[in-house]
């Protein structure tokens, strides 16, 4: 479960307040997270995984207090705990599909590379499509394809919560089926809470609860 409570936000510049009195999203649920450019959508999730740290207010996960952490300690909270998905996916363009899937285990120490790892890693490859290109490298794949290695990647850690930044938002309508599917049903398959930031609103029947940042977001300028 993530709970935000009494949260207040601003970057140095002063110019933009995120204030969220309350945001709790269970484990069974799928929360989209829209609203207008600008509004926070991005700031909201990196608060929740610990990248920014709110100057009030208490953000919990599993009952955990991320903010009386320090930053050292959430970031290893968020490499054991949290899986993250980007639009840019990040793939290092000189690893195979299958090692930059498991990424995560090669480059944090916290994280123990094991067979089972390696096993997940191969069924993820599986179960987006891509069983014969798991040897190949980056650049061989189509940017739809790269999506699926990096939502694989998020997930072969098994997190117990999902943060999702427009995943799906470059991809033709059959890569976003696979991309969002695979992402929505780690969520509902392990009852780990989902939070996906998004502006394709031909998706959100597919989630459980809508979020509008606009609701919480104040610019000053
Ligand atoms: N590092 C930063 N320093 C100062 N201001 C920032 C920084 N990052 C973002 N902002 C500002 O904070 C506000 C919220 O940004 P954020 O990226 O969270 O919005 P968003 O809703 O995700 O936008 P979009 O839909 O365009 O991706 C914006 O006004 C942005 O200009």
């Amino acid at each position: 479960m993530i709970k935000c409570q009494n949260i207040l936000f601003r970057y140095p510049d002063q110019y933009f307040e995120l204030k969220i009195p309350d945001l709790t999203v269970y484990d069974h649920e799928q929360v989209a997270v829209i609203g207008s450019s600008g509004t926070g959508k991005t700031t909201l999730l990196h608060l929740i995984a610990g990248i920014l740290e709110p100057a009030e207010g208490s953000i919990e996960i599993d009952n955990i207090d991320l903010t009386r952490y320090g930053k050292e300690d959430r970031q290893d909270f968020r490499i054991v705990r949290i899986g993250l998905v980007f639009q840019e996916f990040e793939l290092l363009e000189y690893l195979s599909v299958l090692d930059n899937i498991l990424l995560p285990f090669m480059v944090n120490p916290v994280l123990r590379l094991s067979e089972t790892s390696r096993k997940l890693a191969g069924e993820l490859a599986d179960s987006v499509g891509l069983s014969t290109k798991k040897q190949r490298l980056p650049g061989q794949l189509s940017q739809g394809e790269r999506q699926r290695v990096a939502a694989c990647r998020a997930l072969v850690t098994q997190p117990d919560v999902l943060l999702c930044d427009e995943p799906t938002g470059n991809l033709d309508p059959a890569n976003r089926d696979i991309v969002l599917n695979t992402l929505l049903n780690y969520s509902i398959q392990n009852k780990k809470p989902l939070v996906m930031v998004t502006h394709d609103h031909e998706i959100l029947s597919k989630f459980s609860r809508i979020v509008n940042i606009n609701d919480y977001s104040l610019s000053k300028l």
